[in-house]
């Protein structure tokens, strides 16, 4: 197998993404998974089955932008959704899925409305190219699927890159979200669990 080294920057930096989600609550159970991109045609991933709260630099492998592995190990059973991030949207570094209570509950209840409202709360100027609170976003929200491949291909047939969606929930599931650098990526999971915390308190 080619020689492709993994940067000591990238692996601390997804380290600490995984354990700060798996800290909140959102990453149980070795649920989650969590991505930063190398370049063009690589990027680094989570490897699948393991602990999200005590994860080691060795847990972590490359891949390319199709997925497949160029380091040892199994990587991540969802590495082609985010893939297909990394693919259509090519200013994005960092790929983040969480398993929250909020985003399992919430997408399964509104799936056949087909997304969730996120609307009027002064947390979405956390999200990039926001600034004020009187905004209105959709979270499309798609059918859970075990075919993982298939799954990856109907959110690139239905989202593309469309620049206006900030994440995606898939149904009884979780969350993806994506930003342009690790930071970003982070913010916008913290924003965008928050925001779908004060939807289901609203339902309630
Ligand atoms: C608790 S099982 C959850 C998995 O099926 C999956 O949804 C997940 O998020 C983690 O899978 P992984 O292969 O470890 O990246
Ligand atoms: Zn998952």
């Amino acid at each position: 197998m080619q020689e492709h080294r993994l940067p000591e920057s990238a692996a601390a930096t997804l380290l600490s993404l995984a354990s700060r989600c798996h800290a909140r609550g959102w990453a149980q159970a070795t649920s989650g998974n969590f991505s930063v991109r190398l370049d063009a045609h690589r990027f680094v991933i989570t490897k699948s089955g393991l602990d999200k709260g005590a994860l080691r630099a060795e847990d972590l492998l490359v891949v390319d932008l199709e997925g497949s592995p160029l380091t040892e190990g199994r990587p991540s059973a969802e590495t082609p959704l985010h893939a297909q991030i990394y693919r259509r949207r090519p200013g994005i570094t960092a790929v983040a899925h969480t398993h929250s209570v909020a985003a399992t509950v919430l997408s399964r209840a509104l799936l056949a409305e087909g997304y969730v409202v996120l609307s009027g709360f002064e947390m979405l100027k956390a999200l990039v190219g926001i600034n004020t609170h009187e905004t209105s976003i959709r979270l499309p929200i798609f059918p859970n699927d075990q075919d993982v491949p298939r799954l990856a291909a109907q959110v690139d047939a239905e989202l593309g890159d469309d620049d206006c969606v900030y994440g995606y929930l898939l149904a009884g599931h979780g969350l993806y979200t994506w930003g342009e650098n690790v930071n970003e990526a982070a913010r916008h999971v913290e924003a965008i669990e928050f925001l779908l915390e004060c939807v289901l308190h609203g339902r309630r």
